[in-house]
């Protein structure tokens, strides 16, 4: 049994579940929500997040074992298929209510994004348009915190705008580790056709543009601090394609640090996310 939910645990994608699910609690407080409705909002992405996370294993069971991924609890054995497939299936069931429970806009436009992650997991990922889900997820976790305020305002256009971008690079950063193995399996997203070294060099692109769009897009001149944002953005960025020889998964984790440093620039200067 401690078996099974360990082997859950592993195969939900746990790293991004955190992170995902942390930057959008955070969101969530720099727009002024109460702790109930940040506590709601947390659930939601959690639930949304964890079904994404075990559909992908589930569904890539048989490529993660001919490509000997030992790392993937489905295809070394440790579960089985079906439970995870159940695990999916069962977040998805509490996610529907708990995001529409944040408020009809506010719902829709995160079970939109749900379903674009569902559709990376069973088809987009092989196909030149794999960025697009991982744009809208994370353009929609602004919308889902601002939609969900009293009135349902509007997110502001910049704050989706650095989701996106912020989004395309998480795809690209979380790609790249594995291009060569999913190669060998068919699969042919956009870093795959890019290739990995004209994906390496465009991974910064999206990263330092979201932190300028943010430093830039706000009414009004920038704080002098806020100007070192972009460049800073930049730094992590190259940092983590400096390390990933040796940590695989540093440039993703460079890319969530961005992520990080931008809701920590919305939360230091106030300017919310409408
Ligand atoms: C807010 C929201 C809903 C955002 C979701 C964005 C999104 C499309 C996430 C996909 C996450 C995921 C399971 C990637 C695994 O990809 P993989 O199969 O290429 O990598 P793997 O081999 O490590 O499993």
């Amino acid at each position: 049994m401690l078996g099974v939910g360990r082997a859950l645990v592993l195969s939900c994608h746990p790293g991004p579940v955190v992170a995902v699910t942390t930057l959008t609690l955070a969101l969530a407080v720099t727009a002024g929500h109460g702790v109930g409705r940040c506590l709601l909002l947390t659930a939601a992405v959690l639930t949304g997040q964890l079904s994404v996370g075990w559909c992908n294993d589930a569904y890539d069971a048989r490529r993660d074992a001919v490509n000997g991924r030992r790392d993937k609890p489905v295809a070394a054995g440790t579960v089985g298929q079906g439970t995870v497939w159940r695990a999916a299936f069962g977040a998805l069931a509490l996610c529907v209510p708990l995001s529409l429970a944040c408020g009809a806009l506010a719902g829709t436009a995160h079970l939109i994004a749900v379903g674009a992650a569902w559709a990376y997991n069973l088809r987009l990922k092989a196909t030149p348009l794999s960025w697009l889900p991982y744009a809208i997820g994370f353009a929609s976790l602004p919308a889902l915190v601002s939609l969900s305020l009293p009135g349902s305002p509007w997110p502001a256009w910049w704050v989706v705008t650095a989701g996106a971008l912020l989004g395309v690079g998480a795809h690209l950063a979380d790609v790249l580790p594995d291009i060569r193995a999913d190669l060998a399996t068919g699969v042919r997203g956009l870093p795959h056709r890019l290739g990995a070294t004209r994906s390496r060099l465009l991974l910064p692109v999206p990263l330092v543009a979201a932190s300028a769009v943010l430093t830039l897009g706000p009414q009004g001149q920038p704080a002098a601090g806020a100007l070192l944002l972009p460049p800073a953005a930049g730094a992590v960025a190259v940092a983590g394609l400096l390390l990933d020889r040796r940590h695989t998964k540093a440039p993703f984790v460079a890319a969530v640090a961005v992520a990080a440093l931008d809701v920590g620039l919305l939360t230091a200067h106030g300017t919310g996310v409408t």
